[in-house]
């Protein structure tokens, strides 16, 4: 026990603090690129705290920045410490850190969007999908329009277990803005509440999703920021609550959220071709059992597990309706319609 602790217990050398490193660096936080940055180190211990214990862990920090959530992680022990910043700006300061924590950490300055985690950390942490998580978290303060396309990016490599999955159900630690971290943790509330956000009900499909905590920007920024800040923990599910593919549930829960104040009918028909839209999304409908008159944001998950099931098995039956999309067909039909147009122009002016 002692041993462990002793282990666990990393202190940085007497460093600048992270307003010295933006004002040494001249780290202006850029407002179109949405960078804030975190000063308070209880606070960004707290958000850390948040990723379960980190002693002797292997981390990858997505967009460390100045490095706030960077040393707070050093300092709750992590043994091995990835940074994936984006902004060549930052890369000088996240050195200084590193060379304050000899072997612990690892930059790379490139696009979490586009970076290969699978290279990340080495195979022999690896665990099987059904044991415990690996000691293997991820953790970071995003901008908010970073943060959603990437976690969409990860909740399909949680389906596919590839991307950071390749070691098991690694854990993720990221902020969100505060109403979609809280309205999102309200899909665990019944049936009816709403406000519920696509993205996360997915979420809900793949990971144990947990809202930590809120904060307001006023603690935490050096800039004016509008929103508030809540903190959300995944933990990947062994057992998805839809046993089909993120890309199919993904497709049938954006369909159905479309038209999100009409009765759910309506955005399933879109899943199908005009000529069969009828016939197959009654079809689809009574095979779930779901009352076409329900909103979208009245549907449980269940109701979405038996929409995804019933549309994997139209989509055996008719191949090619997995790829379908109702745009382009609308953009056909646009298409074909100018070019009558045109040629009827043309036979009046002849
Ligand atoms: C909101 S700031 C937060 C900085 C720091 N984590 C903190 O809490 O103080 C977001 C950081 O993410 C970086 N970033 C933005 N998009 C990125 C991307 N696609 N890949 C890697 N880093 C990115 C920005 O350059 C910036 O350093």
């Amino acid at each position: 026990m002692t041993a462990s602790r002793k282990l666990a217990v990393f202190r940085l050398p007497p460093l600048p603090t992270i307003g010295e490193i933006i004002r040494l660096y001249n780290l202006r936080a850029e407002k179109q690129l949405s960078q804030n940055f975190l000063l308070d180190m209880r606070l960004t211990d707290k958000i850390v705290r948040q990723a379960g214990g980190l002693s002797n862990a292997h981390v990858c920090e997505v967009g460390p920045g100045p490095g706030g959530i960077t040393r707070s992680i050093l300092s709750a022990g992590a043994a091995d410490l990835l940074v994936v910043e984006k902004d060549t700006r930052f890369i000088p300061g996240l050195q200084l850190l590193a060379e304050a924590a000899p072997g612990k950490v690892r930059i790379v300055h490139g696009d979490i969007l586009t970076y290969k985690m699978e290279r990340g950390f080495p195979q022999k942490l690896a665990r099987k999908w059904d044991d415990e998580p690996p000691d293997v978290h991820i953790i970071g303060n995003l901008p908010f329009s970073v943060s959603t396309p990437l976690i969409i990016k990860w909740l399909e490599n949680i389906s596919n277990r590839d991307g950071p999955f390749v070691y098991g159900r690694t854990r993720l630690t990221l902020t969100f803005q505060k109403e979609v971290a809280e309205e999102s943790a309200a899909l665990s509330a019944p049936v009816r509440s709403a406000g519920r956000r696509r993205t996360f009900l997915a979420c809900w499909v793949f990971c144990n999703f947990k809202h930590c905590f809120s904060f307001p920007p006023i603690i935490a920024f050096l800039l004016q920021s509008e929103v508030d800040v809540g903190v959300v923990h995944f933990t990947p599910l062994v057992q998805p609550q839809i046993g089909q593919p993120f890309k199919l549930v993904e497709k049938v829960v954006r369909n159905v959220f479309q038209f999100r104040r009409k009765h759910c009918r309506r955005g399933i028909e879109m899943l199908f071709p005009e000529a069969r839209r009828l016939e197959l999304s009654e079809q689809m409908l009574r095979t779930a059992d779901v009352d076409p008159t329900l909103r979208p944001t009245e549907l449980s998950i269940p109701h979405f597990r038996n929409l995804s099931d019933a549309y994997s098995k139209l989509c055996s039956d008719n191949p090619g309706l997995l790829a379908y999309d109702f745009r382009d067909e609308l953009r056909k039909k646009r298409r074909s319609r100018c070019i009558k147009e045109e040629e009827e122009e043309l036979k009046l002016k002849a």
